[in-house]
Protein backbone atom coordinates (compact mmCIF):
# COMPACT_ATOMS: atom_id res chain seq x y z
CA UNK A 1 0.00 0.00 0.00
CA UNK A 2 1.01 3.33 -1.01
CA UNK A 3 2.25 5.38 2.08
CA UNK A 4 1.86 9.23 1.13
CA UNK A 5 2.56 12.21 3.92
CA UNK A 6 1.01 15.58 2.96
CA UNK A 7 2.85 18.59 4.20
CA UNK A 8 0.45 21.77 4.55
CA UNK A 9 -3.48 21.58 4.58
CA UNK A 10 -4.47 24.27 2.05
CA UNK A 11 -6.58 23.54 -1.46
CA UNK A 12 -2.99 22.25 -2.81
CA UNK A 13 -2.71 19.39 0.06
CA UNK A 14 -6.45 18.58 1.04
CA UNK A 15 -7.32 17.97 -2.53
CA UNK A 16 -4.28 15.89 -3.29
CA UNK A 17 -5.21 14.02 -0.07
CA UNK A 18 -8.96 13.44 -1.45
CA UNK A 19 -7.59 12.00 -4.54
CA UNK A 20 -4.87 9.75 -2.51
CA UNK A 21 -7.79 8.81 -0.27
CA UNK A 22 -9.79 7.57 -3.16
CA UNK A 23 -7.11 5.47 -4.67
CA UNK A 24 -6.89 3.67 -1.60
CA UNK A 25 -3.57 5.02 0.18
CA UNK A 26 -2.63 5.25 3.51
CA UNK A 27 -2.69 8.96 3.95
CA UNK A 28 -1.42 11.18 6.68
CA UNK A 29 -2.44 15.19 6.55
CA UNK A 30 -0.04 17.40 8.90
CA UNK A 31 -1.21 20.81 8.97
CA UNK A 32 -0.30 24.09 11.42
CA UNK A 33 -3.35 26.03 11.00
CA UNK A 34 -6.29 24.07 10.54
CA UNK A 35 -8.04 21.80 7.44
CA UNK A 36 -8.21 24.50 4.50
CA UNK A 37 -4.93 26.09 5.61
CA UNK A 38 -4.21 29.72 4.42
CA UNK A 39 -6.51 29.94 1.59
CA UNK A 40 -9.52 29.10 4.07
CA UNK A 41 -8.24 30.16 6.93
CA UNK A 42 -6.91 33.78 6.35
CA UNK A 43 -6.35 34.15 2.29
CA UNK A 44 -9.05 33.34 -0.12
CA UNK A 45 -12.23 32.67 1.71
CA UNK A 46 -12.42 35.12 4.24
CA UNK A 47 -11.36 38.64 1.67
CA UNK A 48 -14.09 36.81 -0.14
CA UNK A 49 -16.52 37.39 2.32
CA UNK A 50 -15.47 40.43 3.87
CA UNK A 51 -16.16 41.58 0.26
CA UNK A 52 -20.13 40.22 -0.02
CA UNK A 53 -20.43 42.58 2.72
CA UNK A 54 -19.01 45.32 1.03
CA UNK A 55 -21.11 44.63 -1.85
CA UNK A 56 -24.06 45.03 0.67
CA UNK A 57 -23.08 48.59 0.89
CA UNK A 58 -22.71 49.29 -2.50
CA UNK A 59 -26.20 48.56 -3.00
CA UNK A 60 -27.11 51.19 -0.85
CA UNK A 61 -25.59 53.59 -2.98
CA UNK A 62 -27.00 55.82 -5.69
CA UNK A 63 -29.73 54.07 -5.99
CA UNK A 64 -31.55 57.67 -7.08
CA UNK A 65 -30.62 56.94 -10.66
CA UNK A 66 -33.12 53.66 -10.53
CA UNK A 67 -35.88 56.33 -9.19
CA UNK A 68 -35.33 54.83 -5.72
CA UNK A 69 -35.56 57.54 -2.93
CA UNK A 70 -33.83 56.68 0.35
CA UNK A 71 -32.54 59.11 2.68
CA UNK A 72 -28.69 57.68 1.28
CA UNK A 73 -26.43 56.32 3.29
CA UNK A 74 -27.62 57.76 6.59
CA UNK A 75 -29.04 55.29 8.99
CA UNK A 76 -26.85 52.72 7.19
CA UNK A 77 -23.83 51.85 9.24
CA UNK A 78 -21.43 49.07 9.58
CA UNK A 79 -20.74 46.65 12.38
CA UNK A 80 -16.75 46.17 11.83
CA UNK A 81 -16.99 43.49 14.97
CA UNK A 82 -20.51 41.57 13.38
CA UNK A 83 -18.95 41.96 9.58
CA UNK A 84 -15.49 40.48 11.06
CA UNK A 85 -17.23 38.31 13.07
CA UNK A 86 -19.24 36.55 10.44
CA UNK A 87 -15.58 35.97 8.09
CA UNK A 88 -14.09 34.43 11.05
CA UNK A 89 -17.38 32.40 11.79
CA UNK A 90 -17.60 31.41 7.61
CA UNK A 91 -13.94 30.26 7.51
CA UNK A 92 -14.24 28.11 10.09
CA UNK A 93 -16.72 26.65 9.26
CA UNK A 94 -15.51 25.92 5.66
CA UNK A 95 -12.28 24.33 7.40
CA UNK A 96 -14.66 22.22 9.71
CA UNK A 97 -16.13 21.28 6.04
CA UNK A 98 -12.84 20.21 4.72
CA UNK A 99 -11.86 18.49 8.23
CA UNK A 100 -15.32 16.09 8.32
CA UNK A 101 -14.41 15.55 4.16
CA UNK A 102 -11.00 14.45 4.83
CA UNK A 103 -11.88 12.00 8.03
CA UNK A 104 -14.99 10.69 5.54
CA UNK A 105 -12.27 10.02 3.46
CA UNK A 106 -10.42 7.77 5.76
CA UNK A 107 -7.48 10.87 5.65
CA UNK A 108 -5.05 11.08 9.14
CA UNK A 109 -5.21 14.66 9.91
CA UNK A 110 -2.60 15.92 12.18
CA UNK A 111 -2.33 19.41 13.61
CA UNK A 112 0.78 19.85 13.41
CA UNK A 113 4.24 20.95 11.76
CA UNK A 114 5.91 18.03 9.44
CA UNK A 115 9.59 18.59 7.85
CA UNK A 116 11.74 16.33 5.75
CA UNK A 117 13.46 13.67 7.58
CA UNK A 118 17.65 13.30 7.71
CA UNK A 119 17.72 11.26 5.07
CA UNK A 120 16.20 9.05 2.70
CA UNK A 121 15.32 5.49 3.26
CA UNK A 122 15.77 3.75 -0.03
CA UNK A 123 13.01 3.85 -1.63
CA UNK A 124 10.80 5.73 1.38
CA UNK A 125 10.96 9.29 2.84
CA UNK A 126 11.28 10.29 6.48
CA UNK A 127 9.27 12.89 7.81
CA UNK A 128 9.56 14.56 10.71
CA UNK A 129 6.39 15.22 12.22
CA UNK A 130 5.68 17.72 15.61
CA UNK A 131 1.83 17.87 16.97
CA UNK A 132 0.24 20.54 18.34
CA UNK A 133 -2.48 20.39 20.45
CA UNK A 134 -5.75 20.37 18.79
CA UNK A 135 -7.55 18.54 16.35
CA UNK A 136 -5.55 15.58 15.07
CA UNK A 137 -7.52 12.67 14.12
CA UNK A 138 -5.57 9.39 13.56
CA UNK A 139 -6.80 5.99 13.59
CA UNK A 140 -3.73 4.33 13.84
CA UNK A 141 -0.10 3.97 12.93
CA UNK A 142 2.83 5.85 13.96
CA UNK A 143 0.86 8.95 14.98
CA UNK A 144 -1.69 7.52 16.76
CA UNK A 145 -1.63 8.61 20.58
CA UNK A 146 0.97 11.40 20.11
CA UNK A 147 1.23 13.76 22.62
CA UNK A 148 2.21 17.79 22.07
CA UNK A 149 5.23 18.71 20.97
CA UNK A 150 6.55 15.18 20.63
CA UNK A 151 8.36 15.10 17.31
CA UNK A 152 7.94 11.59 15.61
CA UNK A 153 9.17 9.66 12.37
CA UNK A 154 7.06 8.83 9.81
CA UNK A 155 7.62 6.83 6.51
CA UNK A 156 6.73 7.44 2.96
CA UNK A 157 6.72 6.57 -0.21
CA UNK A 158 5.57 10.17 -1.53
CA UNK A 159 5.67 13.05 0.21
CA UNK A 160 4.03 16.27 -1.29
CA UNK A 161 4.44 19.87 -0.05
CA UNK A 162 1.98 22.12 -0.16
CA UNK A 163 2.97 24.39 2.63
CA UNK A 164 2.08 27.80 0.97
CA UNK A 165 3.32 31.22 1.63
CA UNK A 166 3.10 34.18 4.09
CA UNK A 167 2.65 37.77 3.87
CA UNK A 168 5.88 39.58 2.91
CA UNK A 169 6.97 41.70 5.55
CA UNK A 170 8.55 44.98 5.32
CA UNK A 171 11.65 45.63 8.01
CA UNK A 172 10.78 49.09 8.26
CA UNK A 173 6.82 48.52 8.25
CA UNK A 174 6.38 45.54 10.92
CA UNK A 175 3.15 44.49 11.19
CA UNK A 176 1.75 45.24 14.93
CA UNK A 177 -1.84 44.23 14.34
CA UNK A 178 -3.26 47.30 16.10
CA UNK A 179 -2.44 49.72 13.23
CA UNK A 180 0.11 48.30 10.41
CA UNK A 181 -1.27 45.10 9.52
CA UNK A 182 -1.23 42.49 6.94
CA UNK A 183 -4.14 41.09 5.53
CA UNK A 184 -4.71 38.00 7.66
CA UNK A 185 -4.83 40.88 10.85
CA UNK A 186 -7.79 42.96 9.56
CA UNK A 187 -9.98 40.79 10.90
CA UNK A 188 -9.76 41.26 14.53
CA UNK A 189 -10.38 45.22 14.37
CA UNK A 190 -13.41 46.41 16.31
CA UNK A 191 -14.22 49.22 14.59
CA UNK A 192 -13.08 49.95 10.69
CA UNK A 193 -10.12 52.06 9.78
CA UNK A 194 -10.83 56.34 8.98
CA UNK A 195 -8.49 56.54 6.70
CA UNK A 196 -6.60 53.05 5.35
CA UNK A 197 -3.30 53.12 3.45
CA UNK A 198 -2.90 50.22 1.52
CA UNK A 199 0.66 49.46 0.03
CA UNK A 200 1.26 47.75 -2.42
CA UNK A 201 -1.67 47.71 -5.31
CA UNK A 202 -1.10 44.14 -6.59
CA UNK A 203 -4.46 42.03 -6.95
CA UNK A 204 -4.53 42.04 -2.71
CA UNK A 205 -3.91 45.07 -2.53
CA UNK A 206 -6.29 46.41 -4.74
CA UNK A 207 -9.26 43.88 -3.28
CA UNK A 208 -9.10 45.22 -0.34
CA UNK A 209 -8.43 48.72 -1.49
CA UNK A 210 -11.41 48.56 -3.17
CA UNK A 211 -13.71 46.44 -0.07
CA UNK A 212 -12.86 49.33 2.23
CA UNK A 213 -13.88 51.80 -0.15
CA UNK A 214 -17.01 50.47 -0.40
CA UNK A 215 -17.41 50.15 3.42
CA UNK A 216 -17.20 53.93 3.19
CA UNK A 217 -13.25 54.59 4.83
CA UNK A 218 -11.27 56.87 3.05
CA UNK A 219 -8.68 54.89 1.26
CA UNK A 220 -5.21 55.94 0.10
CA UNK A 221 -3.62 53.09 -2.41
CA UNK A 222 0.03 53.41 -2.65
CA UNK A 223 1.00 51.76 -6.18
CA UNK A 224 4.82 51.41 -6.90
CA UNK A 225 3.98 51.37 -10.77
CA UNK A 226 2.37 53.42 -13.25
CA UNK A 227 -1.12 51.65 -12.59
CA UNK A 228 -2.72 49.46 -10.06
CA UNK A 229 -2.40 45.66 -10.77
CA UNK A 230 0.03 46.06 -13.05
CA UNK A 231 0.35 42.03 -14.21
CA UNK A 232 -2.93 42.14 -15.04
CA UNK A 233 -4.34 43.42 -18.65
CA UNK A 234 -3.70 47.22 -19.15
CA UNK A 235 -7.09 48.09 -20.39
CA UNK A 236 -8.86 46.49 -17.83
CA UNK A 237 -6.40 47.49 -14.90
CA UNK A 238 -6.79 50.72 -16.05
CA UNK A 239 -10.90 51.13 -16.65
CA UNK A 240 -10.43 50.03 -12.66
CA UNK A 241 -8.41 52.51 -11.57
CA UNK A 242 -10.69 55.18 -13.14
CA UNK A 243 -13.65 53.60 -10.94
CA UNK A 244 -11.74 53.87 -8.18
CA UNK A 245 -10.72 57.54 -8.49
CA UNK A 246 -14.13 58.56 -9.54
CA UNK A 247 -15.21 56.99 -6.38
CA UNK A 248 -13.31 58.15 -4.05
CA UNK A 249 -9.98 56.78 -3.91
CA UNK A 250 -6.52 58.71 -3.54
CA UNK A 251 -4.13 56.49 -5.71
CA UNK A 252 -0.24 57.50 -5.79
CA UNK A 253 1.15 56.08 -8.44
CA UNK A 254 5.18 55.56 -9.02
CA UNK A 255 5.40 55.49 -4.75
CA UNK A 256 7.06 53.18 -3.05
CA UNK A 257 5.84 52.97 0.55
CA UNK A 258 9.38 53.12 2.68
CA UNK A 259 8.03 52.90 6.12
CA UNK A 260 5.19 52.87 8.70
CA UNK A 261 4.67 54.17 11.95
CA UNK A 262 2.59 53.60 14.66
CA UNK A 263 1.98 57.33 16.13
CA UNK A 264 -0.44 55.74 18.87
CA UNK A 265 -3.47 57.88 17.05
CA UNK A 266 -2.48 56.83 13.61
CA UNK A 267 0.00 55.53 10.95
CA UNK A 268 2.81 57.81 9.08
CA UNK A 269 3.46 56.34 6.11
CA UNK A 270 6.90 57.74 4.28
CA UNK A 271 7.32 57.14 0.85
CA UNK A 272 10.33 56.43 -1.51
CA UNK A 273 10.39 59.96 -2.29
CA UNK A 274 10.13 61.19 1.06
CA UNK A 275 6.83 62.35 1.23
CA UNK A 276 4.49 61.59 4.22
CA UNK A 277 1.15 60.45 4.48
CA UNK A 278 -0.80 60.02 6.87
CA UNK A 279 -4.03 57.84 7.74
CA UNK A 280 -5.89 55.82 10.54
CA UNK A 281 -4.28 52.22 9.81
CA UNK A 282 -1.86 50.82 7.17
CA UNK A 283 -2.17 47.56 4.90
CA UNK A 284 0.89 46.00 3.94
CA UNK A 285 0.24 44.38 0.75
CA UNK A 286 3.37 43.99 -1.00
CA UNK A 287 3.04 39.63 -2.23
CA UNK A 288 4.10 36.76 -0.07
CA UNK A 289 6.94 34.35 0.48
CA UNK A 290 6.81 31.20 0.23
CA UNK A 291 6.88 28.72 3.70
CA UNK A 292 9.44 26.62 2.51
CA UNK A 293 12.40 27.65 5.19
CA UNK A 294 11.88 25.43 8.00
CA UNK A 295 11.28 22.19 5.62
CA UNK A 296 14.81 21.01 5.66
CA UNK A 297 14.81 20.92 2.17
CA UNK A 298 18.22 21.73 1.49
CA UNK A 299 19.94 18.81 4.01
CA UNK A 300 17.53 16.43 1.67
CA UNK A 301 18.57 18.01 -1.63
CA UNK A 302 15.31 19.18 -2.39
CA UNK A 303 15.82 21.87 -5.26
CA UNK A 304 14.82 25.36 -4.36
CA UNK A 305 15.29 28.07 -6.93
CA UNK A 306 14.82 31.93 -6.79
CA UNK A 307 12.58 33.55 -3.72
CA UNK A 308 12.66 30.49 -2.50
CA UNK A 309 9.88 28.41 -4.38
CA UNK A 310 10.31 24.59 -4.84
CA UNK A 311 11.17 24.12 -8.16
CA UNK A 312 8.56 21.49 -10.06
CA UNK A 313 8.27 20.01 -13.42
CA UNK A 314 4.27 20.03 -14.73
CA UNK A 315 3.49 16.78 -13.11
CA UNK A 316 4.64 18.25 -9.67
CA UNK A 317 7.67 16.23 -9.44
CA UNK A 318 10.56 18.20 -7.63
CA UNK A 319 13.93 16.78 -8.33
CA UNK A 320 14.07 14.06 -5.63
CA UNK A 321 12.16 11.22 -6.94
CA UNK A 322 9.12 10.46 -4.56
CA UNK A 323 9.14 14.10 -3.23
CA UNK A 324 6.33 16.06 -5.66
CA UNK A 325 5.12 20.12 -4.40
CA UNK A 326 2.25 21.57 -5.22
CA UNK A 327 0.20 25.55 -4.51
CA UNK A 328 2.38 28.70 -3.41
CA UNK A 329 5.11 26.59 -1.92
CA UNK A 330 5.95 26.54 -5.65
CA UNK A 331 5.09 30.14 -7.81
CA UNK A 332 3.98 28.90 -10.69
CA UNK A 333 0.76 30.46 -10.18
CA UNK A 334 -0.44 31.53 -6.96
CA UNK A 335 -4.32 30.38 -7.50
CA UNK A 336 -6.10 28.19 -5.25
CA UNK A 337 -7.77 26.55 -8.15
CA UNK A 338 -4.23 25.71 -9.45
CA UNK A 339 -2.96 24.78 -5.95
CA UNK A 340 -5.62 22.11 -5.47
CA UNK A 341 -4.84 20.66 -9.61
CA UNK A 342 -1.09 20.41 -9.08
CA UNK A 343 -2.17 18.10 -5.80
CA UNK A 344 -4.10 16.38 -7.77
CA UNK A 345 -1.90 15.57 -10.09
CA UNK A 346 1.03 15.08 -8.08
CA UNK A 347 -1.29 12.21 -6.28
CA UNK A 348 -2.23 10.67 -9.97
CA UNK A 349 1.52 10.69 -11.22
CA UNK A 350 3.11 9.12 -7.73
CA UNK A 351 0.31 6.35 -8.05
CA UNK A 352 1.05 5.58 -11.24
CA UNK A 353 -3.10 6.64 -13.10
CA UNK A 354 -2.83 8.26 -16.63
CA UNK A 355 -2.30 11.88 -15.60
CA UNK A 356 -1.87 14.96 -17.97
CA UNK A 357 0.27 17.38 -17.19
CA UNK A 358 -0.69 20.79 -15.64
CA UNK A 359 -1.73 23.04 -18.40
CA UNK A 360 -2.36 26.82 -17.58
CA UNK A 361 -3.52 27.97 -21.16
CA UNK A 362 -7.10 27.91 -19.62
CA UNK A 363 -6.91 28.73 -16.09
CA UNK A 364 -9.05 31.88 -15.53
CA UNK A 365 -8.38 33.95 -12.86
CA UNK A 366 -10.61 36.84 -10.97
CA UNK A 367 -9.94 39.87 -9.45
CA UNK A 368 -13.10 40.40 -6.84
CA UNK A 369 -12.28 44.26 -7.29
CA UNK A 370 -15.94 46.10 -8.12
CA UNK A 371 -15.92 46.00 -11.25
CA UNK A 372 -14.47 42.54 -11.40
CA UNK A 373 -11.28 41.30 -13.35
CA UNK A 374 -11.72 38.17 -14.83
CA UNK A 375 -9.08 36.89 -17.35
CA UNK A 376 -8.19 33.87 -18.85
CA UNK A 377 -5.73 32.71 -21.47
CA UNK A 378 -3.69 34.41 -23.61
CA UNK A 379 -2.90 37.76 -23.09
CA UNK A 380 -2.69 41.32 -24.44
CA UNK A 381 0.64 41.27 -23.51
CA UNK A 382 1.00 38.19 -25.41
CA UNK A 383 -0.71 39.19 -28.54
CA UNK A 384 1.79 42.99 -28.85
CA UNK A 385 5.01 41.11 -27.98
CA UNK A 386 4.40 38.96 -31.01
CA UNK A 387 4.33 36.08 -28.64
CA UNK A 388 1.41 34.79 -30.01
CA UNK A 389 -0.72 35.82 -33.25
CA UNK A 390 -4.08 36.81 -32.87
CA UNK A 391 -7.11 39.12 -33.48
CA UNK A 392 -9.00 41.21 -30.62
CA UNK A 393 -11.52 42.95 -30.08
CA UNK A 394 -12.65 45.68 -27.43
CA UNK A 395 -16.81 45.45 -26.34
CA UNK A 396 -17.25 48.44 -24.08
CA UNK A 397 -20.79 47.36 -21.93
CA UNK A 398 -21.88 50.50 -22.48
CA UNK A 399 -24.50 48.81 -25.56
CA UNK A 400 -25.56 46.05 -23.83
CA UNK A 401 -29.29 46.94 -22.80
CA UNK A 402 -28.73 44.74 -19.40
CA UNK A 403 -26.17 47.33 -18.26
CA UNK A 404 -27.82 49.91 -18.97
CA UNK A 405 -30.91 48.72 -17.18
CA UNK A 406 -28.45 48.42 -14.30
CA UNK A 407 -26.52 51.52 -15.01
CA UNK A 408 -23.10 50.26 -15.57
CA UNK A 409 -21.17 52.27 -17.36
CA UNK A 410 -17.17 50.86 -17.06
CA UNK A 411 -16.78 47.14 -17.75
CA UNK A 412 -16.27 45.44 -21.14
CA UNK A 413 -15.43 41.98 -23.11
CA UNK A 414 -12.12 41.74 -24.56
CA UNK A 415 -11.73 38.45 -27.29
CA UNK A 416 -8.45 37.21 -28.59
CA UNK A 417 -8.52 34.81 -31.80
CA UNK A 418 -6.31 32.76 -34.18
CA UNK A 419 -6.48 34.97 -37.12
CA UNK A 420 -6.70 32.42 -39.52
CA UNK A 421 -9.10 29.93 -38.02
CA UNK A 422 -10.82 32.39 -35.87
CA UNK A 423 -10.03 30.24 -33.05
CA UNK A 424 -10.60 31.34 -29.63
CA UNK A 425 -7.61 31.87 -27.04
CA UNK A 426 -7.88 34.12 -24.55
CA UNK A 427 -10.43 36.70 -23.12
CA UNK A 428 -11.12 39.45 -19.86
CA UNK A 429 -14.20 41.07 -18.56
CA UNK A 430 -14.51 43.50 -16.59
CA UNK A 431 -17.93 43.65 -15.31
CA UNK A 432 -19.59 43.22 -12.11
CA UNK A 433 -19.71 38.85 -11.68
CA UNK A 434 -17.05 38.87 -14.09
CA UNK A 435 -15.85 35.39 -12.03
CA UNK A 436 -19.37 34.16 -13.60
CA UNK A 437 -19.20 35.75 -17.12
CA UNK A 438 -15.85 34.37 -18.06
CA UNK A 439 -16.44 30.59 -17.94
CA UNK A 440 -17.88 30.68 -21.58
CA UNK A 441 -14.75 32.00 -22.52
CA UNK A 442 -12.42 29.74 -20.55
CA UNK A 443 -14.83 26.82 -22.11
CA UNK A 444 -13.84 27.58 -25.43
CA UNK A 445 -10.96 27.70 -25.61
CA UNK A 446 -10.83 24.29 -23.72
CA UNK A 447 -13.06 22.94 -26.57
CA UNK A 448 -11.22 25.19 -28.91
CA UNK A 449 -14.22 26.80 -30.23
CA UNK A 450 -14.33 29.24 -33.04
CA UNK A 451 -15.47 32.83 -32.99
CA UNK A 452 -17.91 31.48 -35.50
CA UNK A 453 -19.31 28.98 -32.76
CA UNK A 454 -19.72 31.15 -29.90
CA UNK A 455 -21.38 34.00 -32.69
CA UNK A 456 -23.89 31.21 -33.07
CA UNK A 457 -24.66 30.78 -29.43
CA UNK A 458 -27.81 32.08 -28.72
CA UNK A 459 -27.76 33.93 -25.31
CA UNK A 460 -30.42 35.55 -23.27
CA UNK A 461 -31.72 38.87 -23.34
CA UNK A 462 -30.97 40.78 -22.06
CA UNK A 463 -28.23 39.61 -20.47
CA UNK A 464 -23.99 40.83 -19.90
CA UNK A 465 -22.93 37.31 -21.25
CA UNK A 466 -24.81 38.58 -24.61
CA UNK A 467 -21.58 40.63 -25.19
CA UNK A 468 -19.34 37.55 -25.34
CA UNK A 469 -21.22 36.13 -28.24
CA UNK A 470 -21.42 39.55 -29.85
CA UNK A 471 -17.27 40.12 -29.38
CA UNK A 472 -17.45 37.26 -31.32
CA UNK A 473 -19.69 38.11 -33.93
CA UNK A 474 -17.42 41.69 -34.26
CA UNK A 475 -14.19 39.03 -34.99
CA UNK A 476 -16.34 37.17 -37.63
CA UNK A 477 -17.05 40.06 -39.25
CA UNK A 478 -13.58 41.46 -39.11
CA UNK A 479 -12.78 37.80 -40.94
CA UNK A 480 -15.31 39.12 -43.18
CA UNK A 481 -13.30 41.81 -44.51
C1 LIG B 1 -5.86 37.92 0.32
C2 LIG B 1 -5.83 36.78 -0.65
C3 LIG B 1 -6.95 36.47 -1.39
C4 LIG B 1 -6.92 35.42 -2.29
N1 LIG B 1 -8.03 35.17 -3.03
C5 LIG B 1 -8.01 34.17 -3.93
C6 LIG B 1 -9.15 33.91 -4.73
O1 LIG B 1 -10.17 34.61 -4.63
N2 LIG B 1 -9.12 32.88 -5.59
C7 LIG B 1 -7.99 32.11 -5.73
O2 LIG B 1 -7.99 31.17 -6.55
N3 LIG B 1 -6.89 32.32 -4.99
C8 LIG B 1 -6.88 33.34 -4.10
N4 LIG B 1 -5.77 33.60 -3.36
C9 LIG B 1 -4.61 32.71 -3.50
C10 LIG B 1 -4.85 31.42 -2.70
O3 LIG B 1 -5.21 31.75 -1.36
C11 LIG B 1 -3.60 30.57 -2.71
O4 LIG B 1 -3.19 30.37 -4.04
C12 LIG B 1 -3.87 29.22 -2.04
O5 LIG B 1 -4.12 29.43 -0.68
C13 LIG B 1 -2.68 28.29 -2.19
O6 LIG B 1 -2.96 27.08 -1.57
P1 LIG B 1 -1.80 26.18 -0.93
O7 LIG B 1 -2.41 24.86 -0.68
O8 LIG B 1 -0.60 26.26 -1.76
O9 LIG B 1 -1.39 26.90 0.42
P2 LIG B 1 -2.15 27.52 1.67
O10 LIG B 1 -3.58 27.74 1.43
O11 LIG B 1 -1.29 28.69 2.02
O12 LIG B 1 -2.00 26.40 2.78
C14 LIG B 1 -0.74 25.96 3.20
C15 LIG B 1 -0.85 25.51 4.63
O13 LIG B 1 0.35 24.82 4.98
C16 LIG B 1 0.59 25.05 6.35
N5 LIG B 1 2.00 24.78 6.63
C17 LIG B 1 3.09 25.50 6.26
N6 LIG B 1 4.22 24.89 6.68
C18 LIG B 1 3.84 23.77 7.34
C19 LIG B 1 4.54 22.73 8.00
N7 LIG B 1 5.87 22.74 8.05
N8 LIG B 1 3.83 21.74 8.57
C20 LIG B 1 2.47 21.74 8.50
N9 LIG B 1 1.76 22.68 7.90
C21 LIG B 1 2.43 23.69 7.31
C22 LIG B 1 0.24 26.51 6.55
O14 LIG B 1 -0.10 26.75 7.90
C23 LIG B 1 -0.97 26.66 5.63
O15 LIG B 1 -2.17 26.54 6.36
C24 LIG B 1 -5.75 34.66 -2.46
C25 LIG B 1 -4.60 34.96 -1.72
C26 LIG B 1 -4.63 36.02 -0.85
C27 LIG B 1 -3.39 36.37 -0.07
N1 LIG C 1 -8.71 36.97 -6.48
C1 LIG C 1 -7.64 36.22 -6.48
O1 LIG C 1 -7.61 35.17 -7.11
C2 LIG C 1 -6.44 36.61 -5.69
C3 LIG C 1 -6.51 37.57 -4.68
C4 LIG C 1 -5.35 37.92 -4.02
C5 LIG C 1 -4.15 37.30 -4.36
N2 LIG C 1 -4.15 36.36 -5.33
C6 LIG C 1 -2.91 35.72 -5.78
O2 LIG C 1 -1.81 36.16 -5.06
C7 LIG C 1 -0.82 36.63 -5.95
C8 LIG C 1 -0.02 37.69 -5.29
O3 LIG C 1 -0.76 38.91 -5.24
P1 LIG C 1 -0.36 40.05 -4.25
O4 LIG C 1 -1.12 41.25 -4.62
O5 LIG C 1 -0.44 39.58 -2.85
O6 LIG C 1 1.19 40.23 -4.53
P2 LIG C 1 1.95 40.84 -5.80
O7 LIG C 1 3.37 40.49 -5.62
O8 LIG C 1 1.29 40.49 -7.06
O9 LIG C 1 1.74 42.42 -5.63
C9 LIG C 1 2.42 43.16 -4.68
C10 LIG C 1 2.65 44.54 -5.27
O10 LIG C 1 3.27 45.34 -4.28
C11 LIG C 1 4.24 46.12 -4.91
N3 LIG C 1 5.20 46.54 -3.89
C12 LIG C 1 6.24 45.85 -3.37
N4 LIG C 1 6.88 46.58 -2.45
C13 LIG C 1 6.21 47.77 -2.39
C14 LIG C 1 6.37 48.93 -1.62
N5 LIG C 1 7.37 49.04 -0.73
N6 LIG C 1 5.50 49.96 -1.79
C15 LIG C 1 4.50 49.87 -2.70
N7 LIG C 1 4.30 48.78 -3.45
C16 LIG C 1 5.14 47.74 -3.29
C17 LIG C 1 4.84 45.24 -5.99
O11 LIG C 1 5.46 46.00 -6.99
C18 LIG C 1 3.57 44.54 -6.48
O12 LIG C 1 2.97 45.25 -7.53
C19 LIG C 1 -1.58 37.08 -7.20
O13 LIG C 1 -0.80 36.99 -8.36
C20 LIG C 1 -2.73 36.12 -7.23
O14 LIG C 1 -2.39 35.00 -7.99
C21 LIG C 1 -5.26 36.01 -6.00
Amino acid sequence: MSRIVIIGGGPGGYEAALVAAQLDADVTLVEAEGPGGACVLTDCVPSKTFIASSEVMTGYRHNERFGIRSAGLEGVSVDAVAVNERVKKLALAQSADIHAKLIKAGVDVVHGRARLGEDTLGHTHQVLVTPHSGQSSVRSGAAAGRLDGDTYAVEATTVLLATGATPRVLATAQPDGERILDWRQLYDLTELPSHLIVIGSGVTGAEFASAYLAMGVQVTLVSSRERVMPHEDADAAMAIERVFRERGMAILSQSRGKSVVNTGSGVQVTLGDGQVVEGSHALIAVGAVPNTAALGLEEYGVQVGDGGYVTVDRVSRTNVPGIYAAGDCTGVLPLASVAAMQGRIAIWHAMGEAVAPLRLRTVSANVFTDPELATVGVTQNDVDAGRVPARQVMLPLTGNARAKMADLHDGFVKLFCRPATGQIVGGVVVAPKASELILPITMAIENNLTVDQLAHTITIYPSLSGSIAEAARQLMQHELQ
